[in-house]
């Protein structure tokens, strides 16, 4: 299969200008992640998780190491070098991002964000239509919602429809931060076996999660940050 990511020494540090301080964000991570795995990722409060995740998906900049992705556009790419331009083609075509927080344009209704995820993937017009309907009535998003836009939306049709979007896509490699932190049981299922389809298509995934029940049957491997090793399944070791 081989890998899809080797994350080595990854590292990232913030200077606080107006404070003079320097941050550890996260310090010398590495591990790497197989083509179709699915890698938890656990650890204390600021480990540094979603800094690895942001990092990786160049959100932010890191100051040290590299995150060598095997790109489908451009064959192994160091993600944290590579220039703005290719990264801003593989978020279109190739990886994944799904956080708590909505991004989203202002004035976009909500079926047109979940479009244009599909259209940018490079689906025909009709197809991203379609696919955008049929992952809004996956994750159970109201019709009377599709033509409204997100701003007033509660916070869990926010992160159903972020959802939708990263996953119209079917992208190669997904990068999860607390996707499920505010869903009802129902929807955190939901969440769940659309994550077990991706992963048999072979979306190679790298996820946070608080709820480790969530993860079990799901990861292949649980990353704690904390301790720098994989841990046992539970990923309390
Ligand atoms: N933009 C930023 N500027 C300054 N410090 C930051 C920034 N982003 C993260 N940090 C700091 O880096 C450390 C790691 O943060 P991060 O959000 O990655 O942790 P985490 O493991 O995901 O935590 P949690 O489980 O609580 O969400 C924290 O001390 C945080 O304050």
């Amino acid at each position: 299969m081989g890998v899809i990511l080797n994350i080595d020494h990854l590292t990232k540090d913030f200077y606080l200008h107006e404070q003079k301080k320097q941050i550890k964000s996260c310090s010398n991570i590495s591990f790497q992640l197989q083509k179709g795995g699915f890698i938890g990722i656990v650890g204390t409060s600021g480990a540094g998780k979603s800094t690895v995740l942001r990092c990786i998906y160049r959100t932010y900049l890191a100051t040290g190491g590299s995150v060598i992705y095997d790109s489908l556009a451009y064959g192994p790419l160091d993600l944290v070098t590579a220039d703005e331009r290719r990264i801003i083609h593989l978020r279109k075509a190739e990886i994944g991002y799904v956080s708590q927080f909505l991004s989203m344009l202002p004035r976009t209704t909500a079926r047109q964000h979940v479009i244009d995820a599909a259209l940018e993937a490079g689906f025909s017009q009709e197809e991203a239509a379609r696919k955008a309907e049929e992952m809004l009535r996956y994750f159970r998003l109201s019709e009377e919602l599709w033509e409204l836009y997100p701003a007033t939306f509660s916070g869990g049709e926010k992160l159903r429809l972020n959802l939708a979007h990263a996953m119209v896509k079917a992208p190669r490699l997904l990068l999860l931060d607390e996707p499920t932190a505010s869903l009802d049981p129902d929807t955190k299922l939901l969440v769940r076996d659309l994550l077990l389809r991706l992963k048999e298509e072979g979306t190679s995934m790298l996820g946070i999660f608080h709820d480790l029940e969530f993860m079990d049957g799901l990861c292949d491997q649980v990353y704690n940050l904390s301790k720098g090793h994989f841990a046992d399944k539970g990923g309390m070791s």
